[in-house]
């Protein structure tokens, strides 16, 4: 892979340097994908612009070209320990693949929370390419990362950067101040938070109009699979889903005229390729739950045979967790009193 050529001093020689693996993430019409050495001359060319510098904390002006090849490379060295996401935000130009901005996580583990940012390209403004790849990134960050929460910062003249954060979902949180590299000092921001709860409904709500007011019943069966070991399946909820990235015991809704072994019996196969005998299903406890407009009902059961290996059928996460280490994992609410309960159990 070479770099482009630029009259400019560059900076780390990424010539057949790869970045590490990382699937992109796709939407209607952007693709994020990690930055390669030669997106580094056409990064330099959109960032390097006053309007778009002066809205980032952390981009000089002028903005020196051999920055843009040590910007790559520390990008891939964040994503290969897996501390930030740095994303090249790529659109299609008559079938031609263009750079349009870049967008980014920074994690801090131990808060679990990521702080969002992002700039786009002044030729590329007022397309929409800001939500849509801030709310994409968003969504698969809380379904994959080790995540409760989502952070993100716009100086506060900075109206068009603070509908984008409200738009896909981002509460206001008050203000702060922070260090503007390109302003040469402290300027105040407005800050923002997004959780689970927040994501826009299209991801996150599960609809149903409660019947004459009344609140309509969810009815799930969980299972606890146990193994040889003692150890308890959890599986974590794709993105996509309400709740995406929390861990949960494998099952779902059961169907209309379905029994709640028989749907636990069909998930299981669905979720995990194992065959399971409705006799190995042993009723454990239950959780009774408000969840949005309706109320979780959900049998919990526990299974220590099967037929069939564990297989993540739906590309899921899946983790065998010992039961004193299961409260270490995000769950859903509702599952909170049924681990503790398990725990004692086992
Ligand atoms: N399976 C499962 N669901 C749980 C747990 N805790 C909890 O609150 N839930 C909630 C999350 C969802 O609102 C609901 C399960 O619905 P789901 O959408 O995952 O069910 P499903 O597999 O039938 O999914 P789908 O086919 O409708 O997409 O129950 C749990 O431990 N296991």
């Amino acid at each position: 892979m070479a770099i482009s050529i630029s009259t400019a001093p560059t900076g780390p020689d990424l010539t057949g340097a790869a970045p590490p693996a990382f699937a992109p993430l796709r939407t209607e019409r952007l693709t994020l994908r990690p930055l390669r050495a030669e997106d580094a001359a056409e990064l330099h060319r959109l960032v390097n612009d006053w309007e778009v510098a002066k809205t980032l904390a952390r981009v000089p002006f002028p903005y020196p070209r051999s920055l843009a090849d040590d910007w790559i490379a520390s990008t891939w060295a964040q994503l290969a320990a897996g501390t930030a996401f740095h994303l090249a935000i790529t659109g299609l130009d008559d079938g031609r693949e263009v750079l349009v901005g870049c967008i980014g996580l920074t994690c801090q583990a131990a808060k679990r929370e990521a702080e969002l940012g992002y700039w786009v390209g002044r030729r590329f403004w007022g397309h929409g390419v800001g939500p849509e790849a801030a709310a994409r990134l968003a969504s698969w960050a809380l379904a994959h990362l080790e995540l409760d929460r989502l952070v993100a910062s716009a100086l506060l003249d900075n109206a068009r950067s603070q509908a984008v954060l409200a738009r896909i979902g981002f509460r206001e949180k008050g203000e702060g101040v922070r260090d503007f590299v390109s302003r040469g000092g402290p300027m105040k921001v407005r800050l923002f938070e997004l959780t689970r709860d927040d994501l826009p409904a299209a991801v996150q709500a599960e609809k149903a109009a409660p019947p004459d007011g009344g609140t309509p019943i969810l009815l799930v069966s969980a299972c606890a699979l146990i193994d040889p070991e003692g150890r308890v399946l959890l599986a974590r909820r794709p993105e996509g889903k309400p709740m995406a990235g929390l861990w949960e015991f494998p099952g779902g809704k059961v169907a209309a005229g379905e029994t709640p072994e028989a749907a636990l019996i069909r998930e299981l196969k669905e979720e995990l390729g194992i065959d399971v005998a409705e006799s190995c299903l042993a009723p454990f406890t239950f959780a009774s739950h408000r969840l949005g407009e309706r109320h979780l009902l959900m049998p919990l059961y526990l299974c220590r045979r099967w037929e069939g290996r564990v297989t993540p059928l739906e590309g899921q996460a899946l983790a065998w967790v010992r039961p004193g280490k299961l409260a270490e994992y995000a769950m859903p609410p509702a599952d909170k009193p049924l681990v503790a309960l398990l725990r004692d159990f086992l």
